[in-house]
């Protein structure tokens, strides 16, 4: 049951102030500026609302209705109260984006599918009169009956996590939609770890092709949200064969498309320094793994018949002949976003330098 008629209902005036702290949100690499926003509380529901937090209940931009002015009395005294008694829509909560488009608050979404249709509806009418562009619409799995609504007055399926379903609108119909599309890649590690005696760390996958079945491999894997190349590798053969490792440099990486449902395939082979020999096998995943001479590895006829495998066994052995370089992380923060970073890259060799760990392509690693 909806406990506020959005039909009608009784502007009371109070006015709040909510400063929206700048964020950058990771979906769409949308920044959200800094921004007063007003509120006005309407309803009961919303009056008590507004009364518990400071934050909440923040009404997007201006009345959609123009307000009245008028007189009553109270206690005998004449009060001059602006009072809407005016038919006037709730607004959904909302933060303009840096690109002429608003980002809906979901922590602040109404739980009736009703009292959504019509604030999204009015929402909607607003922000296209405000000539506002593409609306980001996050909405979390508890409040999934509000997906078929928003679905219903045009918004489209952006992208989905365990949580969220994210959708989008965009607004201007005489401008090509400029909305960034999800995510393409997903981002895959490799390890090549070769130790002292020249043997290389190799693991037999538990799921794998049938033609595949056997095959001594490099430990491969993929890098979780937020985690770094370089730490993702290292989490990968650790996890796979329980060797400990020193990340030292991307020695190559391939670019694949259509590799699953659709997406693109970022894969990423590195090249590690084992800390430690014992092997300790993860049985969910692998189901052997061993230190390999490199020799034999490479006249597996899988690798030895295998362009990428091939390529980046000579790479790797080039790397040691010093005959090549990869490419090394080194931590920044751009002033472009303010973010930690890591740009991966080789210091070109110099003659008049002579500290050899200036140069990652001179550094011995064996
Ligand atoms: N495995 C290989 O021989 C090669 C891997 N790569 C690259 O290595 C990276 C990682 O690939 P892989 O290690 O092959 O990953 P994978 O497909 O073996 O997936 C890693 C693990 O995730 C789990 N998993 C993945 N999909 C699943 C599903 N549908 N249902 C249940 N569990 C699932 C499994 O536990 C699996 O062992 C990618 O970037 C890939 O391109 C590149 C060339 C060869």
């Amino acid at each position: 049951m909806d406990s506020v008629s959005l039909s009608e209902v009784t502007v009371m005036r109070k006015t709040h102030l909510g400063f929206m702290h700048s964020f950058r949100q990771p979906f769409s690499g949308v920044t959200i500026s800094p921004k007063f926003c007003h509120s006005k509380v309407v309803g009961s529901r919303a009056i008590s609302s507004s009364v518990s937090s400071t934050k909440s209940q923040y009404v997007y931009g201006e009345s959609l209705a123009a307000t009245a002015d008028s007189d009553y009395k109270m206690n005998g005294l004449t009060l001059k109260n602006r009072i809407s008694s005016v038919k006037e829509r709730l607004l959904l909560d909302a933060f303009d984006d840096e690109y002429g488009g608003v980002v809906v608050d979901h922590g602040k979404l109404p739980s009736s599918p009703t009292v959504f249709t019509s604030m999204l509806q009015s929402s909607l009418s607003d922000w296209r009169r405000k000539g506002k562009k593409g609306v980001w619409l996050k909405l979390p799995v508890e409040q999934s009956e509000l997906v078929p609504v928003a679905v219903k007055e045009g918004f489209e399926y952006h992208h989905a996590e365990k949580g969220y379903v994210m959708l989008t609108y965009w607004i201007p119909e005489e401008e090509p939609c400029m909305l960034p599309a999800n995510a393409s890649h997903q981002v895959g590690v490799g390890g090549f770890v070769l130790n002292q005696y020249k043997e290389v760390l190799v693991v037999q996958e538990k799921y794998c092709t049938s033609s595949n079945t056997g095959l001594w491999k490099l430990p491969t894997g993929f890098i979780n949200e937020s985690e770094e190349i370089f730490s993702g590798a290292v989490r990968e053969v650790k996890e796979e064969t329980g060797v400990d490792t020193d990340f030292l440099e991307v020695i190559a990486f391939r670019h694949a498309h259509n590799v699953a449902f659709e997406k693109s395939d970022l894969f990423f082979i590195c090249m590690l320094k084992p800390l430690s020999a014992k092997i300790i096998t993860d049985n969910l995943e692998i189901k052997a793994a061993k230190w390999m001479p490199l020799v034999e590895f490479v006249e597996q006829p899988m690798i030895k018949g295998d362009k990428m495998f091939k390529r980046v066994i000579e790479i790797c052995e080039a790397r040691l002949r010093h005959r090549y370089c990869g490419l090394s992380p080194h931590r920044l923060v751009s002033a472009f976003d303010g973010r930690p970073s890591s740009l991966y890259y080789n210091v070109v060799d110099d003659d008049d330098d002579d500290d050899p760990s200036h140069s990652n392509c001179r550094a011995e690693f064996y």
